[in-house]
């Protein structure tokens, strides 16, 4: 399956919106940009936020010139023959003009570098027109809550896929675990390959989420409320983010932080998204898929040739194994989690 593979990028190449490709091994190949505009005075910066056409952008990191650029995009990097050119956060780009970063100067991106990754969404499950959320990132970290809101495995579920489709390792992050305790919502994943932290307000695990995200660029992600910028607080503190009360009738949390930030933290980069209310997998591969579930895709391998794993497949290695009780009460949720996710995505 391709999606596995570390250097296939013709996997990729229908995804491709821009000439800045997707190119899953980072130390594979040059630069494939097909627009290289001859801006031989350019500088390279780390694109940390966007606001409204306008993006954050460091430059000269880790040197006696750091600073930070704010800067618009070039007219020439938005006509491509394969349509718009979004640039995010994460993204590592060129930049022409005043790149002095002085109050009210402006400079232009002009190229963007190749990718290692992207995360997308889409509005829905059924829109195939997706946003770019974060590029380069390695982690994703699904931040839910123990209780207040109530965790719904289903929606990690979601996140679990489109981080296994973007080739990012997840690790989950259960908080609130002063309200309630997580083990019946964790069994629902024994099995998969992600990473389980437990967090409580008063007690964050600092120095363990330090040591899994130094080095790393991990995307955080949850439902608004779950207490995300309560956590990214506490490992950034100059990132200051809004954190609000969540509403104690219906549990939702109001929508305290708006827009996508990349902070520093120790050698690597925690980008913290907005309350993601939705999160559609349009772009998705079903095929994909299978790849959130490790135990099952482990077995599926005896499946007959075309299987779609569903209820009504004829001799599905996964359905008979559940069904023997191979992989327990948590395997047959998993399956569930899994025949879901594929039907939602083939209607
Ligand atoms: N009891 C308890 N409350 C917490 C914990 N972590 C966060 N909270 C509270 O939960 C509420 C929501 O926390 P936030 O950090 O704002 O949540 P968020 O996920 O960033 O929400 P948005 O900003 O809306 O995206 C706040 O009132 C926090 O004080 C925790 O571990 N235990
Ligand atoms: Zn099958």
């Amino acid at each position: 399956m391709s999606w596995l593979t570390d250097d296939d990028d013709e996997a990729y190449s229908e995804y491709d919106e821009s000439s800045a490709r997707v190119r899953p091994n980072p130390k594979g190949s040059k630069p494939r940009t097909k627009h290289r505009p001859d801006h031989a005075d350019a500088v390279p910066g780390h694109v940390f936020t966007v606001d409204r056409g306008r993006y954050g952008v460091w430059v000269g990191e880790g040197t006696a010139d750091e600073r930070q650029v704010t800067a618009t995009k070039a007219r020439d990097l938005g006509r491509s023959p394969e349509g718009r050119i979004s640039v995010v956060p994460g993204d590592w780009v060129d930049l022409v003009g005043d790149t002095s970063g002085d109050e009210g100067s402006l400079a232009r991106i002009v190229r963007i570098h190749p990718r290692s990754s992207l995360l997308r969404r889409s509005a829905d499950d059924t829109d195939a027109v997706e946003r770019i959320i974060v590029a380069n990132a390695d982690q994703m970290l699904i931040v839910v809550a123990a209780a207040n809101p109530e965790p719904r495995p289903r929606l990690v579920d979601r996140y679990l896929v489109a981080a296994y489709d973007a080739g990012i390792h997840p690790i989950l992050c259960v908080t609130k675990t002063d309200l309630a305790d997580p083990s019946d919502f964790l069994a629902n994943f024994a099995g998969l390959d992600l990473t389980i932290v437990t967090s409580r307000s008063d007690a964050v695990p600092l120095d363990e989420l330090r040591a899994l995200l130094d080095g790393h660029t991990t995307v955080a992600v949850g439902h608004s409320g779950v207490g995300k910028s309560t956590l990214v607080n506490a490992l950034v503190p100059e990132a200051n983010r809004a954190t609000g009360r969540v509403n104690d009738v219906t549990g939702r949390g109001r929508h305290t932080s708006s827009s996508t930030v990349s902070y520093r933290l120790g050698s690597g980069w925690i980008v913290d998204t907005p309350g993601v209310r939705s999160f559609g997998l349009g772009h998705v591969d079903p095929a994909n898929i299978l790849g959130a579930f490790g135990d099952l895709a482990q077995i599926a391998k005896n499946c007959p040739r075309g299987c779609t794993h569903l209820p009504d497949s004829p001799d599905c290695a996964i359905i008979e194994a559940v069904d023997e009780g191979v992989l327990g009460e948590s395997g047959r949720l998993r399956l569930d989690s899994f025949q879901r996710l594929i039907s939602t995505l083939g209607s």
